[in-house]
């Protein structure tokens, strides 16, 4: 669980790591059904994880929820030296399925707050509905509130700290 800011709201995430190999996939589907948001995450330093992709991205669209967020992340940016995968080649895939394009590096931190916030913004913006919903509801409570406590007071008592009990 982290708790991050998105546009002054603050969002409790849940963050599940999934397994990558191969035994564990009949438990990592399970993980798909439940998610709002996934990182499809490759090496750079890995042109095989690259390659990998593709299977990820299917099961992704064959497990996960219709509106599921997603975005490609080509993770170990701090390994230039051993780079395999190029830029250009990350932003091509992410541009083929429509998603956004993250390089980081999980030992620097480059670009994972970043790419973090950017898929709570995603998943807040295709719940934009429910949001609204929530926060007129909300408004209308504070409302309420507001109008009970006006009620409360006797006239010409707005001054007189002792007016009123409530
Ligand atoms: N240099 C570098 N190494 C990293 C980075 N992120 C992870 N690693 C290393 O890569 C190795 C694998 O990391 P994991 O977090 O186990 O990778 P994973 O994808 O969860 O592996 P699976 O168990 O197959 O799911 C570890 O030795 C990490 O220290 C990174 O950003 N940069």
């Amino acid at each position: 669980m982290k708790t991050i800011e998105v546009d002054g709201i603050k969002v409790r995430i849940q963050i599940w790591d999934t397994a990558g190999q191969e035994r564990y996939q009949t438990i990592t589907k399970q993980y798909y059904r439940r998610a709002q948001g996934i990182f499809l995450v490759y090496d750079i330093s890995s042109e095989r994880s690259y390659q990998h992709i593709m299977k990820w991205a299917s099961d992704v669209d064959e497990y996960a929820p219709d509106g599921v967020q997603k975005i490609l992340i080509g993770n170990k940016a701090d390994e230039e030296q051993k780079r395999q995968v190029g830029r250009e080649q990350g932003l091509q895939l992410a541009k083929e399925y429509g998603m956004d394009f993250y390089e980081t590096s999980a030992c620097t931190n480059f670009n994972i707050k970043e790419s973090f916030t950017r898929l709570t913004e995603l998943v807040l913006q295709a719940h934009r509905k429910e949001l609204d919903g929530l926060r007129l509801y909300a408004a209308d409570e504070l409302n309420l509130a507001e109008l009970e406590e006006e009620e409360c007071k006797p006239e010409g008592a707005e001054n007189s700290p002792k007016a009123c009990w409530c």
